[in-house]
This record gives structure tokens, sequence and C-alpha cells, in this order.
């Protein structure tokens, strides 16, 4: 068995019910978007971002509202675009101050990275989720707050998450080598990447999920099934 030195945890699927991002999240983020993007647009970081997904559409110009209604699109399509996810962070933001939601998180999580964390294993986090919508997230969770247990977060700004470069660079940001760092994910194109980058690999799959046969990452029905 190869000593595990770190964990690197995907969020959506992983540590928390996709459910709770799709019927609540995303409903929130789409329901105040326009006025979000209306009523701060002449902030330079949300400015910025609305740049992005106008180059990103491949839009030469657009209006305020064709970058509104395309950002909508994406929320309803689930595209995990840098931008709109930068811009979903900024509204959820102040949702979970008003305490209008708590993040999900499943009943075994905080307890298991605690007891990781306790271990000496350092604790890292790389989802879609834009760096600060990740750490809102785990600040305002059912568990509480569990930002202390993290050492670091990573987003789509380090780079896709299908793609073994990214890992890459994870490895190198946490100075760890990549056999010795394990990556918890749902989803098994990242798995894949993942293990091309030479990380150990997690397969979340939960029930009422059931693995293929012949599953190409171990599999794990939740995090209490993982032995470090
Ligand atoms: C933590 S932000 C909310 C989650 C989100 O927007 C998302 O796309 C999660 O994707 P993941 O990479 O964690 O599966
Ligand atoms: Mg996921």
């Amino acid at each position: 068995m190869i000593e595990i030195r770190a964990v690197v945890t995907d969020i959506e699927g992983t540590t928390s019910a996709i459910t709770f991002v799709r019927d609540v999240l995303f409903p929130y983020a789409r329901k105040r978007l326009p006025a979000f993007v209306e009523t701060h647009a002449d902030q330079p970081e949300v400015q910025h971002w609305l740049h992005e997904a106008a180059k990103e559409a491949g839009f030469i110009e657009a209006s305020r509202q064709e970058v509104i209604e395309l950002l909508l699109r994406w929320i309803d399509e689930d595209r995990k675009s840098t931008a709109l996810k930068a811009l979903q962070g900024m509204i959820w933001k102040a949702g979970y101050e008003a305490g209008d939601y708590v993040a999900h998180m499943y009943p075994e999580v905080a307890a298991r990275l605690r007891q990781w964390r306790a271990d000496g294993l350092r604790l890292y986090v790389y989802s879609s989720g834009s760096v600060p919508a990740q750490q809102l997230f785990f600040r305002h969770s059912e568990a509480g707050d569990l930002t202390p247990l993290f050492a670091g977060y990573f987003d789509t700004e380090t780079g896709p998450k299908r793609e073994a470069e990214s890992y890459r660079r994870i490895a190198t940001a946490i100075d760890e080598q990549p056999q010795h760092t394990l990556f918890l994910s749902d989803i098994v194109e990242e798995l894949d990447a993942a293990r091309e980058a030479g990380f150990q690999t997690g397969w979340l799959v939960r029930p009422p999920l059931e693995a293929p046969a012949r599953p190409r990452h171990p599999v794990f029905a939740d995090f209490d099934a993982i032995a470090l």
C-alpha cells in the first residue's frame, strides 16, 4: 500500500449531493443573475468575468442582455465555465451570509476529513466551482465551518478537470508527489486524468448509484470506506 500524504477532493457528488447544487445553488443564482449583473457591472472583477464569458462564447460584440441570456443558458446546461462559476460564486455569497441555505455535506464526510487531518494528511479541494465559492461552501456547511481543515483550493483556473495537465499543476502547487496524493471524485473522466498524472484515485459511487462490474478505479460508497 502506497502511503497517502495528501487528499484532493471534488465537491459535487463526492463530499456533497448533486441535488443540493442543482436544486438549491443553481436556481438561487439563476434567479438573481440578471439583477446582479445590472447592479454590479461597473465592478472590475464582474466586468472581467462578463468579458471572459463573451469571449468563451465567441461573441465579437455583445450587449449586456445577450451576456445575461448566455449565462442563464449555461446555468441550465451546467456548463463548467470558469467565468460563469466565478459570477455564481459572487451571487451565492449573499445567500450563505443571509442564512438562506447551508452547504450539504454527506453525513460521514466532516468526521473523516477531521480524522485524516489529525493523522497528518494535507487536504485540498479541486472543483469546477470557483475558489471563493468553494470556501463559502465549506465555511457554511451543514457540519459547520470546515475551512480550517483545508490547506488549499483549486478551480478550473488551474485547468479543466478532465485534463492530466491540471493534476500535474496541482501536484506542483501542493509540493507533493502524485503517487502519494489521492484524488476523490464521482466522475470517471476526472479520475482518468488524475491517474494519467500519476495520482492515486478513489471513485465515489454513492448509493443508490452502482459501480460498473469492472470499474477502472477503486470504488467507495462513502468516505468511511476509504482506508488511509
Ligand atoms: C462549490 S461551488 C458549487 C458547485 C459547482 O458549481 C460545481 O460545478 C461543482 O462541480 P464539481 O467539480 O465539484 O463536481
Ligand atoms: Mg463531482
